[in-house]
């Protein structure tokens, strides 16, 4: 469905995107992750066109958005904050909305804001909750077939997160629809996502299944009889030492990890048992450090 060519973004003639290449297919949800500045929020504004590309492009469906600028009324971008709409009522924000998007579905969206119990009145008095609500229910009533949010969570109490996610999920698995959603809340992502890209000092790092990525990673605890980790596993690139308290360490095994478990076992290990493991966990381990949120 969206196609990203190596694209590269400058700022004031500093590179902030370098060569970014990924696809998200019908029906995806596809959390983009990465540090403080990596430049999450200027890709997201650069799929949609409000930033202009240096280089490479940005395909829907096969057409170049910058060629076909029609084809951006497939895609919806919901910014973290949209404070530039407080002077905007409920009614105004929607007949905006229409005037944009052909598609837009009014009928749904009052559907929606009733479900929602928000208010039909100024923006203005609306709490952030409510108002990333309501953004999110605009978003959806375009019928867009892609929507981009970024940080749609960001400030949220425990039940609106909830709920907006709930929502979210209910929508993609209704319809076509995918989801392009920036997060810092790797939890939440790791419920919903399907695909993770990590980007890392302006370039994609990573593009990974979720699927793939629980196959290929395994999360132990381990406590050997003599107290340390036996040498063989501590200098093992596929082993990462997550945490150590006392004689029970907590490692992130990659690759093969049941040849390793079993090498692990001859050892005779005191404890040796599988734990949940985290997207945090991986990625933390991917990067190689504290390095990711
Ligand atoms: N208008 C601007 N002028 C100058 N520099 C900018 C501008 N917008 C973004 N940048 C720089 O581009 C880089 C990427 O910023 P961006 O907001 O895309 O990062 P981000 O990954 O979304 O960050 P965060 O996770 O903190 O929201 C940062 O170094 C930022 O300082």
């Amino acid at each position: 469905m969206l196609n990203v060519q190596n694209l590269t973004k400058r700022i004031e003639n500093e590179p902030v995107l370098q060569n970014i290449s990924f696809s998200i297919g019908e029906g995806s949800i596809v959390g983009l992750i990465g540090r403080n500045g990596v430049g999450k929020t200027t890709l997201l504004r650069s799929l949609v066109g409000i930033l202009d590309l240096d280089e490479g492009e940005v395909l829907f469906e096969g057409k170049n958005i910058a060629l076909y600028p029609e084809v951006k009324m497939a895609m919806v971008y919901v910014p973290d904050s949209s404070s530039t709409f407080n002077g905007y009522s409920v009614k105004e924000l929607v007949a905006l909305y229409e005037s944009i998007y052909s598609d837009f579905d009014t009928e749904y969206f009052y559907q929606l804001l009733d479900r929602f119990t928000l208010p039909n009145r100024k923006v203005r008095t609306f709490s952030r909750g409510m108002k990333a609500l309501l953004f999110i229910i605009l978003a959806i009533s375009t019928r867009a077939r892609l929507i981009i949010l970024d940080e749609p969570t960001n400030g949220l109490d425990a039940i609106v997160k909830r709920q907006i996610l709930q929502f979210l999920l209910e929508e993609v698995s209704e319809s076509q629809l995918s989801l392009l959603i920036s997060s810092h809340h790797l939890d939440e992502l790791e419920k919903i996502a399907d695909t993770i890209i990590m980007l890392k000092e302006g370039k994609v790092e990573s593009v990974v299944s979720m699927d793939e990525a629980r196959l290929h990673y395994k999360k132990m605890q381990v406590v050997f009889k003599e107290g340390g980790l036996p040498q063989e596993f501590i200098s093992h690139s596929n082993i990462e030492v997550l945490s150590q308290i006392g004689r029970v360490h907590t490692i992130l095994i990659k690759g093969n990890t049941e040849g390793i478990v079993e090498q692990l076992t001859a050892y005779q290990p005191l404890l040796i048992e599988e734990l949940p493991m985290s997207l945090e966990d991986m990625f933390v381990s991917a990067l190689g450090g504290d390095d990711i949120v």
